[in-house]
């Protein structure tokens, strides 16, 4: 079952990978006339209501396929208004070919006739809220009509975000839906095909770059609002927190905090400005830290657990205590990994592995990303958390589903990298998922270290990578 914006997001990693959406349109178009001829013969009269989006692109691709039946094509709207480019393409399409069509600008001036069948391509997954006019003309006539209706993707007036069916929507006889089912579509007194449309599995697999679309940022949001991460790090080492924490404000949150060591808290302040220090006493974690820390990463929206903490038994007793009272989202990176599979814990742990963590951990691994790929997900099955494995390709997987991130390059095997991603990880858990945090996450900071360099060229440093995360991760969000 995908909902209508999942949809969009393997789409348009289906044209990252080469299948633009015109084909896409093309075969979704061909599947619908597939359907017409099941329910219909030719020579029948079939009367396709198109919308001025891509679902009425749909059938009007569909219309190319009819040509032996008595075919009548009605735009609602002018053509002027269609809404994409690969709909306007096959609109012009079938004027230069000389089809019936008609368009309709007025919903008074609606006559749908007496045909065999109607195709309901007014609207698909773009729809919100009831059916405006011309639509809802348009649908009151199909459902008092005795034509079989066959609906597009899914009845105009179906919310393939949320399920609801608005109360005048289309009632369909049949539904022909693309790629998958969509979120309401089961509850239907109505059969639902699913036509394959050509849509590779790697659009679902790889992480490529539909999946930033699923990044927004209210327009209205407060400060708070886009997460508030708390650095849990820094003692042996100072950088690496620094590092984690700066880039989490860089992965959109609005406030970042580190929690470290009050030795090391001024040199950690002098990397940036823009950071919060909580200073706890002496030079680093351990247990007696814990209540407080325990309260403090309990009011915020994703703990980052590991960076810089370093190895010592003190400091990984306080991390076990720490993970086994929290019950919020924690990215668990470094030293602090070899402690997850000891202890129980109802938080939802991203854990950020190299390989070499993992087998640590007690996981296995291989040379080959598919076996590999298999090996991760049945270890975070195992632990009942989610794993982002690094590696030329990153494996991202929640035991159930798994994701693969083929961005990066041998340049970022350098030092601090992974406490970059950790901390943009912990930025995007706030309002993602675990595992789309974790994707997106590994595709955007691969993503930002093959344009470092690109521009520049191998010896990129953790700090290059910082400054460039917006631009891959955001620009969308700020309208370009
Ligand atoms: N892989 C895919 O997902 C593919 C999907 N295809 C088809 O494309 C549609 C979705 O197309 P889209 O252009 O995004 O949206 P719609 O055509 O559903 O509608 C947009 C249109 O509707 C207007 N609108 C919104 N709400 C209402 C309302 N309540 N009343 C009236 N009008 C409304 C809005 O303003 C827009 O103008 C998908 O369903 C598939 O059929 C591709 O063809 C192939 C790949
Ligand atoms: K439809």
């Amino acid at each position: 079952m995908l909902t209508g914006s999942e949809m969009g997001v393997v789409d348009e990693n289906a044209e990252a990978l080469g299948v633009p959406r015109k084909q896409l349109m093309e075969s979704s178009g061909h599947a619908v006339a597939r359907a017409v001829r099941r329910l219909a013969d030719p020579g029948d009269s079939v009367t396709i209501v198109a919308g001025r989006g891509n679902n009425g692109g749909d059938a009007l691709v569909t219309a190319r396929f009819l040509d032996d039946f008595d075919l009548r094509v009605l735009l609602l709207g002018r053509p002027e208004t269609i809404t994409t480019d690969i709909s306007r393409e096959n609109w012009d399409a079938l004027q230069r070919a000389e089809y019936p069509t008609e368009t309709v600008t007025d919903s008074a001036a609606l006559d749908l006739g007496d045909p065999a069948l109607v195709v309901d391509a007014m609207l698909g997954t773009g729809i919100a809220g009831d059916l405006r006019e011309p639509e809802a003309t348009a649908a009151a006539a199909m459902n008092a009509g005795d034509a079989t209706v066959l609906s597009v993707d899914v009845p105009s007036g179906l919310d393939a975000g949320t399920g609801r069916l608005a109360e005048n929507a289309v009632r369909a006889d049949h539904v022909v839906t693309f790629h998958d089912t969509k979120p309401g579509l089961p509850n239907l007194d109505a059969p639902v095909t699913v036509a394959d449309i050509g849509i590779p599995d790697a659009a679902e697999l790889f992480v490529e770059r539909g999946d930033l679309s699923r990044l927004d940022r209210d327009p209205a949001s407060h400060k708070g609002d886009n997460g508030e991460v708390l650095v849990v790090g820094g003692g042996p080492y100072t950088g690496a927190p620094a590092l984690s924490a700066q880039a989490a404000l860089r992965g959109g949150a609005d406030l970042v905090r580190v929690a470290c060591p009050a030795a090391v808290a001024r040199e950690i302040q002098g990397y940036s400005e823009n950071l919060i220090l909580r200073p706890y006493d002496g030079d680093r974690l351990a247990p007696a830290h814990v209540d407080r820390l325990a309260d403090l990463a309990a009011s915020h929206d994703a703990l980052v657990l590991g960076p810089g903490l370093g190895d010592a038994d003190a400091t990984l007793d306080a991390v076990a205590d720490m993970l086994s009272r929290f019950d919020g989202t924690a990215v668990v990176d470094a030293d602090a990994l070899s402690v997850v599979p000891e202890i129980e814990t109802d938080a939802d742990l991203v854990c950020t592995p190299h390989q070499g963590e993992l087998v640590g951990m007690g996981g296995e691994t291989d040379e080959d990303w598919r076996e590999r790929m298999a090996l991760v997900e049945s270890f975070a099955a195992e632990i009942g958390q989610t794993l982002l494995v690094k590696g030329p390709y990153d494996i991202v997987s929640d035991g159930e589903q798994t994701r693969v991130g083929r961005t990066g390059n041998p340049g970022m095997t350098v030092g601090g990298t992974g406490d970059v991603l950790a901390g943009v990880t912990g930025a995007l858990a706030c309002v993602q998922t675990p595992l789309d945090a974790a994707a997106i996450a590994a595709y955007a900071v691969g993503s930002v270290g093959d344009r470092v360099v690109e521009d520049r060229g191998y010896g990129l440093v953790a700090t290059d990578l910082l400054d460039e995360i917006p631009r891959v991760l955001w620009r969308r969000g700020a309208g370009e």
